[in-house]
């Protein structure tokens, strides 16, 4: 019974999980928080990482270890391997200016939105690591003479993991790589002229690998305790971005779509062909099997919901069951969920807000309803435009931590209009990481089957009036103001 294990280090926290390479057996499990905030010192994952390894029981006995992780954050290396700066985020917005900058020097409007979508798949927006490294070049031109190298959360884990043997053993894989702005799910092949256009000079970035291919044994040593692995050494797998591991982790098929809510809002599909979408909605990535992912992302799910219990003083068991106690449509008090900005539509600067009070609508209940009824109907416009992209939509799959909610279930078909399908509440990247183990542990054309799981489906009459109203309110928001010390 050969063990496998999968890390998801995504924007909150770390998890892993030891699994059964054959069957996919959940053996053990544990987690560790990350620290707060849309710049984070990867020094700090590394430390979460260690302790849910911990918790899990650790990796002696395991054959293989892959470790997913949130997309597209920017950490940056000098020639010994030292970080230059705390990594930032996805989900930091300071890059705005970057990214318009590097579409109006492709020639601007469509034709410049054209370029990037045909040469990397997406259009730049704050999120992606393009835009960050222009941003690092001209505001902290200090710091960036001092890069030597680039690379993603999830390839720097894996770097550290093999006992950080100098840049060029830097490993990535297609799924992580697609997110950068600066390789091609097309052809395979990094574009340096990108990379030099967003950063001003070419640095290392981690060899891309093949979805089963190794990226190198783990270093005894980084376990603290200098034990011996038994079976020899501990394979490490290529990894990949937590939703290209959610797809693995789910078993995601043809016509199926994953809508994630957890930190970000993600509607995806793995597809045969890659995406070009100059609209920018869909990004074109590349998923973890050596087919494609294209995919929406929002910035704000599942803490639109911790937000709005924290406004109401309440848990989010009660904040659900508020939800639920309130009509489809709240009696039209709208949550337009622009808390952190928004990449999806693209209004880095928005904010948050609510529209429709009335002495009716003043309620916890109304409010309650209105945030999940927000936050979903941002991922019902990203469910139509995987849709306009050709995604064919047979079954939507509902993972995340947001899914945890029931009145996110049972609010789901009635935004989405079709009914939703949910596996048991657990971690689907982490799991996804541990398939790709198991696939790199025991070899074979894919990755091995592991038993499908028991989903419950949520079937709803559909409720058109939420989503016409959301669509009168979502282009009525204020900018965000400065806040000393943020
Ligand atoms: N029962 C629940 N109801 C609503 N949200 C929940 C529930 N349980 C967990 N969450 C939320 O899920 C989020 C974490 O989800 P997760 O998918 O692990 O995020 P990430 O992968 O971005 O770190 C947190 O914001 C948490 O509050
Ligand atoms: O930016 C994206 C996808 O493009 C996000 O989905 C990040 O990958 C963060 O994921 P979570 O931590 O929210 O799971």
């Amino acid at each position: 019974m050969p063990l496998v294990a999968g890390v998801d280090s995504s924007t909150q926290s770390c998890k892993v999980v030891v699994r059964d390479a054959e069957t996919g057996a959940l053996v053990r499990e544990g987690r560790a928080p990350h620290p707060d905030g849309t710049e984070v010192d990867p020094r700090a994952w590394w430390d979460a990482l260690l302790a849910a390894v911990e918790a899990a029981g650790g990796l002696a006995d395991v054959a293989a270890v892959s470790v997913a992780g949130q997309q597209h954050g920017m950490v940056c290396l000098d020639e010994a391997g030292e970080v230059v700066r705390p990594a930032l985020l996805w989900n930091d917005t300071r890059s705005a200016d970057a990214a318009r900058d590097l579409i109006a020097e492709a020639g601007g409007g469509e034709t410049g939105r054209r370029f990037w979508a045909d040469a990397v798949g997406l259009v730049p927006v704050a999120s992606f690591t393009a835009t960050k490294l222009r941003w690092l070049a001209r505001h902290e031109p200090e710091r960036a003479a001092r890069v030597a190298a680039v690379c993603l959360p999830h390839d720097w884990l894996t770097w550290r993991l093999a006992g950080a043997p100098g840049l060029a053993a830097l490993r990535t894989d297609r799924g992580d790589a697609s997110g950068t702005g600066y390789w091609s799910p097309v052809t395979g092949q990094y574009r340096p002229d990108l990379l030099e256009k967003a950063f001003g000079r070419v640095v290392e970035v981690p060899t891309v690998l093949g979805p089963a291919a190794q990226a190198g044994v783990l270093d005894p040593a980084v376990l603290g305790d200098g034990r011996a692995v038994p079976g020899g050494d501990v394979l490490l797998g290529p990894g990949t971005g937590d939703n290209a591991a959610a797809a693995l982790g789910v078993g995601a098929g043809p016509g199926d779509v994953v809508v994630s809510i957890g930190t970000s809002g993600t509607v995806f599909a793995v597809a045969d062909t890659p995406a070009a979408d100059a609209g920018g909605a869909v990004a074109g990535f590349a998923d973890a099997t050596g087919r494609f992912l294209p995919l929406v992302c929002t910035l704000n799910a599942a803490r639109v919901l911790d937000s709005a219990a924290t406004l109401l003083g309440v848990d989010l068991d009660t904040l659900s069951d508020l939800a639920l106690s309130a009509p489809p449509g709240a009696d039209g008090l709208v949550m337009v969920p622009y808390l952190e900005g928004e990449r999806t539509p693209d209004r880095p600067t928005a904010t948050g807000a609510v529209h429709g009070l009335t002495l009716r609508t003043a309620t916890p209940a109304h409010l309650a309803r209105a945030a999940v009824e927000g936050m979903l109907c941002a991922l019902a416009d990203g469910l139509d435009a995987l849709v306009a992209q050709g995604a064919t939509v047979e079954r939507v799959i509902l993972v995340g931590g947001g899914a945890r909610s029931a009145a996110v279930r049972r609010i789901a078909p009635q935004v989405f209009g079709r009914p939703v399908v949910v596996p048991p509440p657990g971690e689907y990247v982490a799991d996804g990481a541990a398939r790709q183990a198991a696939w790199v542990a025991l070899g074979g054309a894919t990755p091995p089957d592991w038993a499908p799981k028991d989903t419950e489906e949520y079937a709803a009459e559909p409720v058109p009036a939420i989503r016409q109203r959301y669509a009168e309110a979502r282009d009525h928001t204020l900018d965000r103001v400065a806040v000393p010390g943020e």
